[in-house]
């Protein structure tokens, strides 16, 4: 409930015109709504008993017609206009949302704290947010405007009769409480449960289409297939009990509505035949009182996801503070000093570094020391799981050591502004993200600004312009999601191409030709030793043929690198592999 708050707070801080103009316009026709059914009762009771009375008791007609196209009019327009503003700040409010969550999204996917599987954890981001929409629209609305007028009314109906206001106070006040409890702890449950059967249906999709090749291959199609029908079958359940929770809740709305107008006449009828009030006026209770439930069906109606919001609320709040903590971190690093390399001194420095995965794991990194030398080339070797590409993602603050220092060109690397890092020191690797895209937006990632005489010029350095100029559209031909239209290696030396755009001092590259083979290897290796002549290298790496041209070699091993005697033993060369 907490973080509901806080995120009610904040999109009402963002936009206070939107939110409080919403919340007096949602207000207007919902007391619109009661006043003309109060000023019908009475104006129908008031006629009937002039009628009665054969001119007796006078009624000025008039004024209460009058009234009653008032009311009715401010319910009709009043309900517009509420609706293009309620909605417009629910526009808004989500747009904020969603751009504070993806922040804290890219956050934590950079800073490596992100805990779940990325398909995972945007997909439920994706959920928790459409539940969110409804915050403001279905719950901040409806509850607030039920508050106020019910207050109201009973203040103004306490004139007339306070024991008749009471009791319809009480059975309001009732009503209230079963909407909120059936959105207790129960449904919290019933909301674990959801996410949960979501959570599961989408791991299992997704396993099937990504996993689909291996799954046909090992005979596991069925079994995956089975599995998602089942996690369907859940959803199915679970949704069932949520679609029972809000019948239950309607039901409860509209049986207290018929209790409400019973007591409520009852009561006024008792009032009357005390001499405390006017026959004209019990009917006037009785179609308050059949108005005042109206304003508990909206609430009714979203009662069951209160609790999921209130658990999309609490994740999504945990994003958003990440993000603004992230934004904040830019903006005190924005004014940085530039790195500067200077022949003779480190490009790269790190002191004592720490690093374990969460706080109860085996340190990866145990008091890691290393000076890269301006200009000089270094391959860092080691058992499989030593830890080489969580050091390569703390040099490019992919991840942050929880302890020691690191000097990029004499700047303090945790201080540095993002754009003076990325400009300063990229990295290449086996992982390399080729976007739905041209070749030439595929390359602009790393400058906007390039010229297509730089876009060749990164092409050949990449040993990719024959190929390009090979295809029909050149530097315009599309490229498929994840790269396809391209080999492995192809694509490797695009994304070498795209970091030579960039003309960094300092390359880290990770495991740049895993999985390719040898003479596609040997190319990918030429086209980076040519780009990264005379710069700062960093090389993570279990092949032979990348220690070549290497100044030094250092082996990661227990948490702690250690310096290798060159030319390499033949008890190193073993590790290695040769292909
Ligand atoms: N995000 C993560 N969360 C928890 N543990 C991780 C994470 N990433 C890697 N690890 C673990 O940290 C250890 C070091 O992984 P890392 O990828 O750095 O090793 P590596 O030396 O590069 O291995 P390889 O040569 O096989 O690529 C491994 O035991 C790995 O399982």
């Amino acid at each position: 409930m907490r973080s509901s708050l806080r995120i009610i707070w904040l999109l009402q801080k963002e936009e206070p015109l939107a939110f409080w103009g919403g919340l007096f316009l949602a207000f207007l026709p919902a007391a619109a709504g009661i006043a003309l059914l109060a000023v019908s009762g009475y104006f129908i009771t008031a006629t009937a008993i002039a009628g009665l009375s054969a001119g007796a008791i006078a009624f000025n007609t008039s004024s209460a017609a009058s009234s009653i196209r008032l009311y009715a009019s401010m319910r009709i327009f009043g309900r517009y206009i509420e609706r293009v503003i309620t909605h417009d700040a629910t526009f808004r409010f989500l747009a904020n949302l969603r751009s504070g969550v993806f922040r804290g999204l890219v956050a934590r996917e950079s800073n490596g704290t992100l805990s779940q599987r990325s398909a995972t954890a945007l997909s439920r981001v994706v959920s928790d947010v459409d539940q969110l929409d409804g915050l403001f629209l279905r719950l901040v609305v409806p509850l607030a405007s039920a508050t106020i007028i019910t207050g109201l009314t009973l203040v103004i109906l306490w004139q007339y009769s306070p024991m008749a206001s009471i009791a319809l106070g009480a059975v309001q006040a009732a009503g209230l409480t079963i909407l909120a409890k059936s959105g207790g702890h129960r449904q919290k449950a019933q909301a674990r449960k959801l996410n949960a059967a979501r959570d599961a249906l989408r791991v299992r999709v997704s396993d099937l289409v990504r996993g689909r090749r291996d799954l046909s291959v090992f005979g596991g199609l069925e079994q995956q297939r089975v599995a998602a029908l089942k996690a369907v079958n859940q959803l199915d359940d679970v949704q069932e009990q949520n679609e029972l929770t809000d019948m239950r809740n309607q039901a409860v709305v509209s049986t207290m509505s018929q209790v409400m107008v019973a007591v409520t006449f009852l009561f006024a009828a008792y009032s009357y035949q005390q001499g405390q009030m006017e026959l004209k006026h019990i009917a006037l209770f009785a179609f308050v009182a059949l108005a005042l439930p109206e304003l508990l069906i909206s609430l009714a109606n979203s009662a069951g996801s209160w609790s999921k919001m209130s658990g999309a609320a609490d994740r999504v709040r945990s994003l958003l503070t990440v993000g603004q903590d992230s934004e904040a971190l830019q903006n005190a690093r924005s004014n940085s000093e530039t790195p500067s390399f200077e022949v003779g001194k480190d490009a790269l420095n790190l002191k004592g570094i720490h690093f374990a995965y969460t706080p109860k794991a085996a340190a990866i990194l145990d008091g890691v020391d290393l000076a890269l030398p301006t200009g000089s080339r270094t391959v860092v070797i080691g058992p499989s799981g030593a830890g080489k590409s969580t050091l390569a993602a703390i040099v490019a603050r992919l991840q942050t050591p929880q302890s020691g220092a690191i000097q990029i060109g004499g700047v303090e690397l945790s201080g540095m502004a993002e754009d003076k890092l990325r400009a300063a020191l990229t990295v290449v690797g086996q992982r390399t993200q080729i976007f739905h895209s041209t070749i030439a937006e595929n390359l602009r990632v790393a400058r906007e600004d390039a010229t297509d005489a730089e876009l060749w010029e990164a092409l050949a350095h990449a040993g990719l312009k024959e190929l390009v100029e090979g295809r029909q559209e050149k530097l315009e031909t599309h490229l498929g999601e994840g790269g396809l239209g391209l080999s492995g290696g192809e694509g490797r030396r695009l994304a070498l191409a795209r970091a030579y755009l960039r003309n960094p001092e300092i390359w880290v590259a990770d495991e740049l030709t895993e999985g390719l083979d040898h003479a596609t290897a040997d190319k990918v290796l030429a086209s980076f030793r040519a780009m990264t002549r005379g710069k700062t290298v960093l090389m993570v790496s279990h092949r032979a043929s990348e220690l070549e041209g290497a100044d030094r070699v250092l082996v990661l091993e227990d948490g702690k690198l250690g310096e290798v005697t060159l030319p390499l033993s033949d008890e190193i060369k073993g590790r290695l592999r040769d292909d």
